[in-house]
Formats: structure tokens, C-alpha cells, sequence
């Protein structure tokens, strides 16, 4: 009993703990990580099922603030060996303002920076995203890519732009002296698109095809390839970097790694129907029911009616010309960077990725009805 409470030494601080990445990696930590003492989840938004998890042997500290507050961030960081950043504003849909979005998701990044170098935090964790990457303005194909692959990263939409200003920051914040003397040590996992329990936007889908009668018609054409990864093993990886962070410091110091698992390349309306097909929706056509210049037609319009209707209400449906343009390019990557680097492997199948899905959304549904 006294080894083990003496093993337990490190605290944890996990920006966005209540999100949905942040939530997985929240109680992945708890499951896997021997080490810890502490664990401090700081989000804008606290979850009620926090309260659950402070039965354990764990100190579980719940955090409500907000990344663009310096003070705020630094307040929760003091004394933490490790910190998660996956807090952000993950917006794709014109909800929020650009301002907004750089404000959270690279200021909010800043402050952590300068948080850990205040209080001598030694380790940060940063979620990036595969959009750092691509697809970018021109909408070039990125075919089985990985962290070398040459690719011309050009964005002007607000979301990819934060990222990856957001992710420079960590790599060149990577050597700095931190309080203490010691050199922070970063780097940057980049997630493809993440499904799993809790994903929103697979539930908005989800409740479209309801309102269209338990159909979803196709817009994107087979042949384009998404990247998918689950949640489970995003929120892995995450505890597994930051574990090996301080032994592997050399090595993984400064990097970016892909998060990637073994889920099956498909276009982002196949891949999607692997867990809507079970719930009772049907994807009609084998092909694209309306050209690519009438989508983008309509996109635009969507586009033009958010702008209008802004000063009386928010419109942002999922199809706007940057959404399509997304789903609409090829972007996948292969790579084991991780697994050389700090011996990744994921640790769920897609099998078990599936079914864990498959079973969140007819819970849910259930629990809708
Ligand atoms: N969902 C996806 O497919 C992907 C997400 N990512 C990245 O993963 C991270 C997590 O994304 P999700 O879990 O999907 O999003 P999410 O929206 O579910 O979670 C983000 C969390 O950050 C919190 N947050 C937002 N603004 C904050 C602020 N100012 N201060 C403190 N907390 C704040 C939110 O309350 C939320 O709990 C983000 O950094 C995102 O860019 C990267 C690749 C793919
Ligand atoms: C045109 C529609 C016809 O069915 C489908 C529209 C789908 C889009 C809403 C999604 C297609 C690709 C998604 C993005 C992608 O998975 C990469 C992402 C990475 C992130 O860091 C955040 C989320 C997202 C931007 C994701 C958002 C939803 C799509 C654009």
C-alpha cells in the first residue's frame, strides 16, 4: 500500500478535460496511468460526470476556466509535471467569429506555453489536428501520407489557420527554460477526423438522415478517401506520448506524430454509414445524386444565407463550401511514426472501435426516443 501510494507522484493538468477527446483522455489517464496523483481537468464548461470519478484513489480536481485567461491558466497549472492541451474551438461552421477562434485556440495555446515556462511545468502534450496539414485552399489529394510526406499547406479558413499557428508555437516552444531550469520538452499529436462515443457531429448526421425518413443521400463520390481515427485510441496515444515524453526527450522533443489506428479508409459517408447503417439509416445511391457543381451551388448559397441572417439568428448547417471541400478531397494517412518513436500500437481494434460506436449511438438513441 505504502509502495504504491509513493509510486503515485505525478499530477496532471488536461486542458478541454470535459470535451470530447478530453473526456477519453480524462479516463484513459485514469485507467493507465500508475503514476498519477492528481489529475486536473480545466475546461470553460464542467461536466457533471466528474463527480463520479472522485471515488478513486486519484485526486480528481475539476478546473472551471477559461485558455485566453494568462492568470487562469497559470492558477491551474502550479505544480502539475504534465499538461494535455486539447482545449479549442473546433469550428468548421461559422458558428464562431475568426477572432474568436484564434483567440481560444492560439492565444489559449500561448498562455499555456508561457504557464508552463512560470511554473516549471516540464511536459506538454499539444492536440493538433490533421488540418495543420490538409487538405488545403487547392484541394490536392494527401494519399496514405505521413509526417514527411511533401504537401503544399495552404489555408485561409480560420479553423486550420489557428491550428497550425497554434502547433508552431509548441514545436518552437520545445528547449525552453522553464521555471527551475529545466528545458520544456512539447510536441503535437494531429488527430485525423475522430469518431467514437461522444461525437456530435455523427449525431447531427444521424438525426438528419431521421428527418429524412432513415435516408441519407449521397453527395460524395466513393473513390474519395477520409482518414478516421477513434477516440479511444486519440485519447492512447495522448497518455502514452506524455508518459514517454520524459525518458524519450531527444527523440520526441519537437515532433508532430499522426494519430492513426486501424480504422478502414473510406469516403466520409461510407465510414460514417458503418455505424448509421446499424442505427437504421440507408445511404441511397451508388454514386453522387447531384453534381459537384450544384453541392457547391448550394454550399455557397448556405454560405450567403448565414451571412444575411446573422444580425437575427446563428444558420450553420453542416454544408458550407469549405465542409464540402473537406469531405470532398482525399486525405489519409499511413504512417508508424508513433509506433518507432514510443511504441504506439493502438489499443482498441476497429472491430471493438465499431461496436463501442455503434453502442453509444443506440443508447443514446434509445434514450432519445
Ligand atoms: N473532433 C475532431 O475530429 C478533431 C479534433 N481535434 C482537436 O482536438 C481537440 C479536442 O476536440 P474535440 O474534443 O473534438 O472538441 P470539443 O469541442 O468536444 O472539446 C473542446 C473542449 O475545449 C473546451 N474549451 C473551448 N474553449 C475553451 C476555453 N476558452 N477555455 C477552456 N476550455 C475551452 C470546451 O469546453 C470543450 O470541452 C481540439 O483541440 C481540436 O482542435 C483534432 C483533430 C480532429
Ligand atoms: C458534404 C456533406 C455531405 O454528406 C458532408 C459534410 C461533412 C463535414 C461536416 C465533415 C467532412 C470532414 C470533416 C472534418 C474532418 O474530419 C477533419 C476535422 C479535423 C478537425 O480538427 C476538426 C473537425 C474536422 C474539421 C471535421 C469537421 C467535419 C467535416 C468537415
Amino acid at each position: 500500500m505504502a509502495d504504491f501510494a509513493q509510486a503515485q507522484k505525478l499530477v496532471y493538468l488536461v486542458t478541454g478535460g470535459c470535451g470530447f477527446l478530453g473526456e477519453h483522455v480524462v479516463r484513459m489517464l485514469l485507467q493507465r496511468e500508475p503514476r498519477l496523483r492528481e489529475l486536473r481537468i480545466f475546461d470553460l464548461h464542467l461536466g457533471s460526470w466528474l463527480e463520479e470519478l472522485k471515488t478513486g484513489t486519484v485526486q480528481v480536481t475539476a478546473i472551471q476556466g477559461d485558455v485566453t485567461q494568462a492568470d487562469e491558466v497559470a492558477a491551474a497549472m502550479a505544480g502539475a509535471h504534465v499538461v494535455i492541451h486539447t482545449a479549442g474551438l473546433v469550428d468548421v461552421f461559422g458558428r464562431a467569429s475568426p477572432e474568436t477562434i484564434h483567440e481560444v485556440n492560439v492565444q489559449g495555446t500561448q498562455n499555456v506555453i508561457e504557464a508552463c515556462v512560470q511554473t516549471g511545468t516540464q511536459f506538454l502534450v499539444y492536440t493538433s489536428s490533421m488540418e495543420v496539414v490538409g487538405p488545403n485552399i487547392k484541394g490536392h489529394p494527401f494519399y496514405r501520407g505521413n509526417e514527411d510526406t511533401p504537401y503544399e499547406a495552404v489555408h485561409r479558413h480560420p479553423y486550420p489557420c489557428s491550428k497550425a499557428l497554434a502547433e508552431q508555437l509548441v514545436l518552437e516552444a520545445n528547449g525552453r527554460e522553464v521555471h527551475g531550469g529545466l528545458p520544456l520538452v512539447t510536441c503535437a499529436l494531429r488527430p485525423t477526423g475522430i469518431y467514437g462515443e461522444g461525437h456530435q457531429i455523427m449525431r447531427d448526421i444521424y438525426h438528419q438522415g431521421l428527418r429524412l425518413g432513415g435516408r441519407l443521400f449521397r453527395a460524395i463520390p466513393a473513390s474519395v478517401e477520409h482518414g478516421r481515427v477513434y477516440v479511444g485510441n486519440v485519447a492512447w496515444m495522448h497518455v502514452l506520448v506524455a508518459r514517454e515524453l520524459e525518458q524519450r526527450a531527444a527523440l520526441m522533443g519537437g515532433q508532430v506524430y499522426f494519430c492513426y489506428d486501424k480504422s478502414p479508409y473510406k469516403s466520409y459517408e461510407d465510414f460514417n454509414m458503418e455505424f448509421l447503417g446499424p442505427c437504421g439509416l440507408r445511404l441511397v445511391g451508388t454514386r453522387p445524386l447531384l453534381p459537384y457543381w450544384l453541392l457547391m451551388l448550394l454550399a455557397v448559397l448556405n454560405a450567403l444565407l448565414q451571412w444575411l441572417l446573422r444580425p437575427l439568428l446563428l444558420y450553420a448547417p453542416l454544408l458550407n463550401p469549405y465542409t464540402l471541400a473537406m469531405a470532398n478531397t482525399t486525405f489519409t494517412v499511413s504512417t508508424n511514426k508513433a509506433q518507432r518513436h514510443f511504441g504506439y500500437e493502438p489499443l482498441f481494434s476497429w472491430e471493438e472501435s465499431r461496436t463501442r460506436t455503434i453502442l453509444w449511438m443506440q443508447a443514446k438513441d434509445s434514450v432519445a426516443q
